[in-house]
């Protein structure tokens, strides 16, 4: 039984609560504590942590003991991003840290099941991978949260099984190819958003990369509610404007349009 509840959907709005999650990728990681803390006072709802083996993605960041000291500073939701290349590794070692959301790569998952020479069947638009359908049972058995990651150029109908069939509790799209902070944001890719926001008004759908005021109508209009910003935030001289100004943004586009409908 995870720890801390995913927002909900309220009344007149189309899309669970807005959700602000600055990523600590861009923060000073030899204050990592002080950082979490002054984000959390400053209105930030979930901590996001980008976790990269330097396999999946060209960068290589921190990993579960980093989690695990962090946990003994904050009771935040640690939303775990995990860029890795064998995510069915981690999924204990996170779970004892203390992890709240396990977001792994689609992408990883599959092509893991396919390693040593093992029979892996691609993926497809009308049923789960068996190897991605059993790492989201294993995640589930933790205390963690399901999330399932996309990277650009993956087609978002590749996640609509795990979502029809309530396997996962998240999707991530992400919206700049994943390994770095700092770069543009991607509209062709959040605009898979969308699509699985027409067929699913309860779901969280997280977008990450290049987020910040800026950019934030274009996602917030594709139907994100969970909102990734590193260098926006830890950028910012008043990162409480910043998150606020996201924040709102999603606020606004959940009202006008559940109004139209
Ligand atoms: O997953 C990520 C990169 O792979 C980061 O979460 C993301 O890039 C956030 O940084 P920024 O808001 O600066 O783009
Ligand atoms: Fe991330």
């Amino acid at each position: 039984m995870p720890r801390l509840a995913l927002p909900a959907r309220e009344s007149g709005h189309d899309r669970p609560a807005a959700t602000i999650a600055p990523s600590i990728l861009s923060s000073d990681f030899a204050r990592l504590a002080e950082e979490c803390k002054r984000m959390v006072e400053l209105g930030a709802d979930w901590l996001h942590v980008d976790v990269m083996d330097g396999h999946f993605v060209p960068n290589l960041t921190l990993g579960a003991p980093v989690v695990a000291a962090l946990r003994r500073h904050t009771p935040a939701f640690l939303d775990c991003h995990l860029m890795v290349s064998r995510p069915a590794q981690w999924v204990q070692d996170f779970a004892k840290a203390g992890a709240d959301m396990y977001c792994f790569h689609l992408e990883a998952a599959a092509a893991a099941a396919g390693e040593d020479g093992k029979e892996s069947p691609a993926l497809s638009p009308s049923e789960p991978h068996p190897a991605v359908r059993d790492l989201c049972t294993t995640v589930r058995q933790t205390d963690m949260h399901v999330g399932l990651a996309l990277k650009p150029g993956t087609p978002v109908d590749l996640v609509v099984p795990y979502v029809r069939e309530g396997l996962v509790d998240m999707v991530l799209i992400m919206t700049v190819e994943p390994g770095f902070g700092g770069q543009s944001y991607m509209p062709g890719a959040a605009d898979k958003a969308a699509v699985l926001r027409r067929e699913f008004p309860d779901f969280n759908i997280q977008v990450d990369g290049g987020l910040a005021p800026a950019t934030i109508a274009h996602a917030a209009a594709g139907g994100a509610n969970v909102i990734v910003a590193g260098s926006a935030v830890f950028g910012a001289a008043d990162p409480a404007a910043v998150m606020s100004q996201l924040r709102g943004a999603v606020t606004t586009a959940a009202t006008s349009s559940s109004s139209q409908q």
